[in-house]
C-alpha cells in the first residue's frame, strides 16, 4: 500500500455521499483503483476511523462506510464567480459526465474553502452555475435542459422512448447530463404495496443493461403522490439504481430531474416544478419548458482525514 496519504473530506447531498479530493493537492496515480477501493461499502472509507460519529446521522442519513463516488476537484479563484473543475469517478471506476448531487456537494465544499456562495462548475456535460444558501446548508445547481432526443440520451433507435416496455418495466428515457430510464409505479413510500415494495435490485439491472441503451442507463422508480393540481408543487416519491454504483443510492440528483421531466412529458403533474422524495431527503426541482432545469437540496460535510493514494 502506498505510504502517500491523500487528504480528503466526506460530504453528502440527501444521502448521495462522496469522497472529495483536491485534485491540485493529490497524487492519485490510478483514480479508478482509488475509487473502487475507498468507495466499497464493506471495506472502504470508514467514518468511525475519523471520529465521524458526531457528524453522521444528524439528518436521518446514517453515516455509511464507503461512498457513491470520488469527486476530484480543482478550484480556480481567479475567475468571478470562482470556478471549480469537477470529475466524478464512481465505485466501479467509471467516470460520469455529470452528477447533480455531486455538483451540489461541490458548491458546498468550495464554499467551505473560499467563503464564496456562487460558483461555475465545469463538468463533462457542460459548465453549470451553482450557489449555496446563506448558511450553506443547501445548494442549488443548474442542470441544463433535459432531452428525450434518441441521439442524446442515447438510444439504439431513431425515435424517443416514451412510456414503453423495456425488460419488464414501462420506461421513459431522458438525458439530464447522464442517461436515465424512468418507470412510474402506483403507490408512494407510505403505501405498503407501493414504490418501497419493489425489489429494485432485481428489476433494475435488466433495464440498466438493455440493448436500447448503448451507454447503459440509471434506472428510476417514481410514484406521483401529489400531482400539483392543488396548493403547492407536485410531490413524487423516487428510488434510483445508479449506473456506476451498480446499486440503489439514497438519492440521485440527475435522476430527480429525469423523474420530473418525464412526469411533465407524460402530463402526470401540473406546473413545471416538483418535490422529489428519495429515501435520503427531499429535492426541489424545476423543469421549465425551455432552458435550464434546477436542482436544490441539503448538503452536509461528514468528516475528513487522509487515505492511501494507492490502496492496493
Ligand atoms: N451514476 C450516474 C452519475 C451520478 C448521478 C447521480 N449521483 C446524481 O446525483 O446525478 C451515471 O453514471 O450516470
Amino acid at each position: 500500500m502506498s505510504a502517500y496519504a491523500v487528504p480528503f473530506e466526506k460530504y453528502h447531498g440527501t444521502g448521495n455521499d462522496f469522497i472529495v479530493v483536491d485534485a491540485d493537492a493529490e497524487a492519485v496515480g490510478d483514480r479508478a483503483a482509488f475509487a473502487r477501493a475507498h468507495c466499497d461499502r464493506e471495506t472502504g472509507v470508514d467514518g468511525e476511523t475519523f471520529d465521524a460519529a458526531a457528524a453522521s446521522g444528524a439528518d436521518g442519513n446514517p453515516g455509511r462506510r464507503g461512498a457513491d463516488g470520488v469527486l476530484f476537484l480543482s478550484v480556480e479563484e481567479r475567475f468571478d464567480p470562482t470556478r471549480v473543475v469537477m470529475t466524478l469517478v464512481q465505485p466501479d471506476g467509471s467516470t460520469a459526465t455529470m452528477c447533480g448531487n455531486g455538483a451540489r456537494v461541490v458548491a458546498r465544499w468550495a464554499h467551505d474553502r473560499t467563503g464564496d456562495r456562487e460558483f461555475m462548475i465545469d463538468t463533462q456535460a457542460g459548465t453549470r452555475r451553482a450557489s449555496v444558501n446563506a448558511d450553506a446548508t443547501a445548494a442549488t445547481i443548474e442542470m441544463g435542459e433535459p432531452t428525450f432526443d434518441p441521439r442524446w440520451v442515447p438510444l439504439a433507435r431513431d425515435e424517443p422512448l416514451i412510456d414503453e416496455p423495456v425488460e419488464g418495466l414501462t420506461v421513459t428515457a431522458v438525458n439530464t447530463g447522464v442517461p436515465h430510464a424512468v418507470a412510474f409505479v402506483d403507490g408512494g413510500r407510505d403505501d405498503p404495496d407501493g414504490i418501497g415494495a419493489v425489489d429494485l435490485d432485481a428489476v433494475a439491472p435488466p433495464v440498466r443493461h438493455a440493448e436500447v441503451f448503448p451507454e447503459g442507463a440509471n434506472v428510476n422508480l417514481a410514484a406521483v403522490v401529489d400531482d400539483g393540481s392543488g396548493d403547492g408543487p407536485a410531490v413524487i416519491d423516487q428510488r434510483t439504481f445508479e449506473r456506476g454504483v451498480e446499486g440503489e443510492t439514497r438519492s440521485c440528483g440527475t435522476g430527480a430531474v429525469a423523474v420530473v421531466a418525464a412526469a411533465r412529458r407524460l402530463d402526470l403533474i401540473d406546473g413545471d416544478s416538483a418535490v422529489s422524495r428519495p429515501p435520503g431527503g427531499d429535492l426541489e426541482i424545476s423543469v421549465p419548458d425551455r432552458g435550464h432545469a434546477t436542482l436544490t437540496g441539503p448538503v452536509a460535510r461528514e468528516y475528513g482525514g487522509t487515505l492511501p493514494a494507492d490502496p492496493r
